[in-house]
């Protein structure tokens, strides 16, 4: 950045965050402009990254920039400062509803091809595919995470706790994973001595070698490879149902089809299969000739047989509900829309479907609307474990009490699309059976090896070292700063836990560490003292890999505060720039459901007003900007009264909602900046304005509460009209007006 007049970049996503956006960045901007400080938007959005992919088929005013892009380069920027609000990791269904939503507006672009017959067609699917899944946060995460729950959310959680549902000894809930042929159990793990080229190989029965990939690996750099056995799978799934039918446990899927995009879907299709066997026994030819792709939920049987005469439609739909008759309970995603677990794979997201259940008694919705104990089927048991040790913890010790619970900052090694970040393009669905291996270029030696079969799911991961050096770092930096325990989660078991573990031992001695409690665990003894520490009001940070940040970061502060959205989220990048994360959570489909509906948005920004604080402050540091310290510290001063006073967004239609906090965010901050000294200037010009939003609270309530209760047009999903969303996020005129005449 050459241009050295403060910037912070706020990110335009989708679902409730974006609408939230809508209300908020007009306030964020009427306080930071006084002080000279710019914020710009980059539109990372679905929808924009669908644009940006397909120009030629854009008219000139259609096309947009590949802002993705342009933030991914920033990210290497010293002075980059980033707001970065939770955005759709699209599944199929989700991408092809956004590619519908945007060619009734206009936009010419490609409808995605299922399968591809032509190479245009497969050109087009190939730019698709770098669109789905989790595609943002692997570009923009260049430093590894810091999430944590502030002090003053803490303080709000114990005085005003959300609902927790009792535990049972007698609960049947239960975890249940493979204990063989996933890829826990065939884990191979090298630390690369010196840098090397190496080849990613398949050998056929012939003997023929085909090569998959070609990879340059850094010195110290750690690769690992691993499958899942697509028998053993099958077999996995058919025995729990089996289980659940004979024991009257309802049974529930959970991965992660958005972030292990290429692998969870083929998981999730599997599940599909096995459990509507019959059907897919019966159909299978049809549904191929359909385009029929399990991998994408039953969704895509009832998408694919609208082609077909009535007739042979309610054939279909007849051998559905036959299936269900074989089989237990699942749980429902929609009970009253009779949405299942296996509709659409991204409907159930491990990370905060699983203490979702946990929350509430380790229950589920069943068919008929009823909460139910459930069989959790996660099929990987390297992480799935965790979560029965939560299980097993809560039929002993009762549920957690958010009232007197101690905390759980978590320190993530997800920098340089460390582990399963860069896992996706080498990952492979074997076509035949044979031996997939990774070959050093330099002189053929074969450094790991896996004899595979038709159907296994194959795939590599990379670490960089410097990534986990940086790791160890924050770590360390994290424990002395709050004065914190911290537990290395690595197995003991796990190949590439024990490569991980040399190094932790390394790059703990390059650290003043003395009076610290800096230990490394395998994760069930992680997890129980963490827990036992936890119900004692006592604090442990857990520093872990990849998925471990993503599951532990969902799992505890929604003991603890009831949602992820909470959390203060910060990426500290490697070259010296921040990324401030709001929450830990995602874009809370349902919400923008409720606000079309009733216009009641109950996204809770508190992420949001977390992560401009500490953007805020650390442009004051790193820039010199006395304002923005000023502005942050007024920021945290007015956060902590929104939280004393309760004027977080309700969940209920007619009381306050997102808006409605946001008001009232921004009344605390002009009242915050007015009563402080250190800026006269700032002082004076937001005294006018703490003294108006303070007069006209009332009517400003009134005004924002009294739209709600009707419909919302918001012109769009993926895609809405940013007029009409102005109009429903910003229905008071007496706040508008206020806001406004802080301009020029
Ligand atoms: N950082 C990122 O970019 C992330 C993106 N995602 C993406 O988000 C989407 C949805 O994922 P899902 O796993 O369902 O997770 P969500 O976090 O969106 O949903 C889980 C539940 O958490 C609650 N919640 C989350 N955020 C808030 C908030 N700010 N205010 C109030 N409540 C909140 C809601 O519960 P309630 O019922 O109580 O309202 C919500 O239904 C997916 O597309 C996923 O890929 C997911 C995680 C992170
Ligand atoms: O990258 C994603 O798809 C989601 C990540 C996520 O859930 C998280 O970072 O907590
Ligand atoms: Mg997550």
């Amino acid at each position: 950045m050459t241009d050295k007049s403060p910037k912070i970049i706020y990110t335009l996503t989708d679902e409730a965050p974006a609408l939230a956006t809508a209300s908020l960045l007009p306030i964020i901007r009427t306080f930071t402009a006084p002080a000279g400080i710019s914020v710009e938007t980059s539109d990372i959005s679905v929808a924009a990254r669908i644009l940006a992919t397909f120009p030629e088929y854009l008219s000139e005013d259609q096309r947009v920039v590949d802002t993705l892009a342009e933030l991914g380069e920033m990210t290497h920027d010293p002075h980059a400062n980033i707001i970065k609000l939770p955005n759709v990791s699209a599944s199929i269904p989700q991408l092809k509803a956004a590619i519908a939503e945007l060619q009734s507006q206009g936009y010419k672009i490609p409808s995605y091809p299922d399968e591809p017959a032509t190479d245009a067609e497969r050109d087009i699917q190939g730019r698709y595919a770098k669109i789905l899944g989790s595609a943002v946060n692997p570009v923009l995460r260049q430093g590894n995470s810091d999430r944590r729950a502030p002090a003053a959310v803490k303080a709000y959680a114990r005085k005003f706790p959300h609902s927790m549902g009792k535990w049972s000894a007698a609960s049947r809930s239960h975890a249940a994973y493979m204990k063989g042929g996933d890829f826990y159990s065939s884990e191979q793990s090298i630390t690369l001595p010196e840098e090397t080229d190496v080849r990613i190989e398949f050998v056929g029965q012939d003997g023929k070698v085909e090569v998959k990939k070609e990879l340059h690996l850094e010195k110290g750099e750690v690769l690992d490879s691993m499958f899942m056995s697509a028998k053993a799978l099958r077999k996995f799934f058919e025995d729990t149902l089996e289980d659940c039918r004979e024991t009257g446990v309802m049974w529930s899927l959970h991965v992660k089809a958005t972030m292990m995009k290429v692998s969870h879907p083929i998981v999730f299709g599997h599940a599909v299969t096995v459990f509507y066997k019959d059907l897919f026994e019966k159909h299978g030819k049809l549904f191929e000739e359909l385009g029929v792709n399990p991998n994408n939920g039953l969704s895509s049987v009832y998408d694919k047989i609208k082609a077909l005469p009535d007739s042979q439609q309610e054939e279909i739909l007849k051998d559905i509900h036959a299936c269900y008759a074989n089989r237990p309970e699942m749980a429902m995603v929609d009970s009253v829309k009779g949405i299942t677990n296996l509709h659409i794979p991204s409907d159930v997201i491990v990370d905060a479907s699983m203490p979702a259940m946990i929350r509430n008694s380790g229950q589920m919705w069943g068919p008929d609307g009823k909460a139910k104990d459930t069989k959790a089927v996660m099929p990987e048991s390297t992480y799935a474990r965790i979560y029965q040790e939560m299980i097993n913890f809560c039929k002993t010790n009762g549920a957690f009490d958010p009232t007197t619970m101690g905390t759980v900052p978590n320190v993530g090694l997800m920098a340089m699309k460390a582990e399963e970040y860069g896992s996706h393009d080498k990952t492979y669905e074997l076509k035949a059976d044979g031996i997939m291996r990774v070959v050093d270029a330099k002189d053929g030696s074969v450094l790991m090896q896996h004899k595979v079969e038709k159907g296994d799911i194959w795939r590599a991961c990379q670490t960089k070292d410097a990534a986990i050096r940086d790791w160890v770092k924050l770590a360390v930096t994290r424990s002395r700063q709050s004065n914190t325990p911290a537990i290395f989660w690595l197995d003991k078991e796990r190949a590439h836990d024990a490569q991980l573990r040399l190094k932790v031992e390394a790059y703990l001695k390059e650290h003043d560490t003395t009076g610290l409690d800096i230990r490394i665990n395998s994760y069930i003894p992680a997890i129980r003292r963490t827990m036992e520490r936890l119900i004692r009001g006592k604090d442990t940070i857990s520093v872990t890999g990849n998925v471990l940040r993503d599951y532990l970061t969902d799992l505890f502060p929604i003991m603890e505060l009831g949602t992820s959205a909470k959390m203060l989220s910060i990426v500290p990048m490697l070259a010296g720039g921040g990324m401030y994360e709001t929450g830990a959570g995602g874009s809370a489909p349902k919400h923008v459901q409720q606000l079309v509906e009733e216009n009641h948005l109950r996204w809770d920004s508190l992420g949001e007003f977390l992560a401009l604080a500490v953007s805020l402050e650390e442009l004051g540091i790193k820039e010199n900007n006395p304002r923005a310290k000023v502005l942050a510290k007024a920021l945290d001063k007015a956060t902590e009264k929104l939280l004393e006073n309760n004027k977080s967004p309700s969940r209920r239609t007619g009381e306050l909602d997102n808006r409605g906090s946001h008001f009232y965010l921004a009344m605390y901050w002009a009242q915050e900046v007015a009563a402080q000294d250190d800026d006269a200037e700032l002082k004076a010009k937001f005294a006018p304005l703490a003294q108006t939003l303070t007069e006209n609270e009332a009517k400003i309530v009134e005004e924002l509460n009294a739209v709600q209760g009707k419909p919302a047009d918001i012109g769009g999903y993926y895609h809405a009209d940013p007029e009409k969303t102005k109009a429903v996020m910003r229905p008071s005129a007496t706040l508008n007006a206020a806001l406004a005449s802080m301009k020029g």
